[in-house]
């Protein structure tokens, strides 16, 4: 005789949240939604504006000035050190320095949010094909999801320099949509800014709003989206069906 133990696996969650019926397709933004970077993000800016001998922000700062990608967090910071415009030369000099000091440690301190793998998970065994859509440079993109063990989960992934648009336009979402074969209407947008809220509106993919992640300060309600979750794992049904387990 064995003893008995509940256990739930991701395969119980099979049976698909109301708002993801008849839907195929999910895109999912990386900041603010899957993973909590900006600790790396300001760490990094710190370091490039103490390079070039200028004040460094705190990171409630830089946690404000992320969501349009590198090259506008960077001007963000130089516009704020300076407290005027940058000139190009500079500009291009701090765009330079933040990348290598970001790509030198961009997963020191960062971490992923929790329940993101759980939801991954479940969701990749329901059969929903799973695309990532960041603004952040693509080179960062393989090194993070790997160092998260997600990279398996993701059909493909875009980031804010891989296409002539990124988010809030709509072209990475459509190009995801296109590329995948699975028309819009079957698609959902799943992110913590109003650049995610504005795109998946603008491509027709339903979306979905993080309140946790980083959005310039200002509630993700006020973007509209179709649904706010407290967490991804909201995603998952409440009542998965334990197994009786012997052992
Ligand atoms: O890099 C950024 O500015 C934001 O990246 P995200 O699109 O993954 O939130
Ligand atoms: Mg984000």
């Amino acid at each position: 005789m064995g003893q008995s133990a509940l256990k739930i696996h991701p395969s119980h969650y099979s049976e698909r949240h109301p708002v993801l019926q008849g839907k195929r397709l999910i895109a999912f933004d990386l900041d603010g939604t899957l993973i909590d970077s900006v600790p790396d993000l300001a760490a990094a800016v710190a370091r490039t504006l103490s390079e070039l001998d200028l004040p460094e922000p705190n990171e409630t700062k830089v946690r404000d000035w992320v969501g349009n990608g590198a090259p506008v967090l960077v001007e963000r910071a130089l516009t704020w050190a300076l407290k005027a415009a940058p000139e190009p030369a500079l500009l291009e000099r701090g765009y330079d320095v933040f990348m290598a000091h970001y790509g030198a440690a961009p997963n020191t301190l960062t971490t992923l949010y929790p329940g993101v793998k759980q939801a991954l998970q479940a969701l990749h065994q329901q059969g929903l094909t799973l695309v990532l859509i960041t603004n952040k440079p693509e080179r960062f993109i393989v090194p993070l999801l790997n160092h998260f063990e997600l990279l398996n989960y993701f059909t493909l992934w875009i980031g804010g320099d891989s296409l002539a648009e990124k988010k809030p336009h709509p072209l990475p979402l459509l190009h995801a949509a296109h590329h995948c074969q699975v028309p819009p209407a079957e698609c959902v947008m799943v992110g913590d800014s109003r650049h995610d809220m504005a795109a998946g509106k603008a491509a027709g993919f339903t979306t979905l709003a993080l309140p946790y992640g980083y959005n310039h300060g200002e509630p993700i309600e006020n973007s509209h989206p179709d649904l706010v979750l407290s967490s991804l794992t909201e995603l998952l049904l409440r009542t998965p069906r334990p197994t009786k387990v012997i052992d």
